[in-house]
């Protein structure tokens, strides 16, 4: 089965749907690859290994600090308060609660403060930080929401899939935790109005580029969960 390349097509051929059901359909199989991968899974069973978790928050708090940064643009872009107001919440919690997440992980699975701080950087990860930025530099607020979306949305897909399932250690609990509690659900909820909004309402033009996007960062949201394993890699 093929979506088809534009949302007017999409629309034509399922009449009830959403722009963010054509963003998902359009970005498969990496949607469905990146929200059920072996990496969330492990967390969710408390099977990880301490050292495919370790490299993994090196590298997502290098994304963390850029994804902040877009965050700022969405501030910026919104049209109005209403807007500016999730983003703004949602900011502040990522850098408070979420970086004291890290930091304190960073602490008990004994990774040294030059590593954090400096981190050699992963293919895959230049490749998402430059995706952000090139994303907030935009000044296009469509651009910025299908960006943030596919960010947001995976990862709640996949903290909603943990269930109830919480390991002992803090480190993986409370990653699900930050994925899957109702601040962060109504936050993406939004999000995704949000998005579908400004998409029905753009261009064609505009839709398209959504689209790749959209697409292109659930190909590095898979690539990034396989880094963790298999550092060596390039592709
Ligand atoms: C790579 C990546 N994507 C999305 C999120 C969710 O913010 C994250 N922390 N890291």
């Amino acid at each position: 089965m093929t979506v088809p390349e534009s949302f007017q097509a999409f629309l034509n051929e399922n009449p009830d749907a959403a722009f963010h059901d054509w963003l998902r359909e359009s970005a498969e199989p990496f949607w469905t690859k990146a929200t059920a991968h072996r990496f969330t899974e492990e967390l969710a069973e408390g099977t990880l290994d301490p050292q495919v978790c370790a490299r993994y928050l090196v590298q997502d708090y290098a994304f963390v600090d850029s994804f902040v940064s877009l965050l700022g643009y969405a501030v910026a872009y919104a049209p109005a308060m209403p807007q500016k107001r999730p983003f703004a919440g949602f900011l502040a919690a990522v850098t408070s609660e979420e970086n004291d997440y890290f930091l304190r992980s960073f602490q008990a699975l004994g990774v040294p403060e030059t590593q954090w701080r400096d981190p050699e950087l992963a293919p895959v990860t230049a490749e998402l930080l430059s995706v952000l930025q090139d994303s907030g530099r935009s000044g296009s607020y469509p651009q910025v929401l299908a960006t943030l979306l596919a960010a947001e949305w995976s990862y709640l897909t996949w903290g909603l899939a943990c269930g109830d399932r919480r390991p002992q250690a803090f480190w993986m609990a409370e990653w699900i935790d930050l994925h899957a509690l109702p601040e962060f659900e109504e936050f993406v909820t939004w999000l995704r109005d949000e998005t579908s909004r400004v998409g029905a309402a753009a261009t064609p033009e505009v839709q398209q580029q959504m689209c790749r996007t959209f697409r292109h960062m659930m190909q590095l949201e898979e690539r990034f969960f396989d880094h963790a394993y298999d550092p060596e890699a390039r592709r």
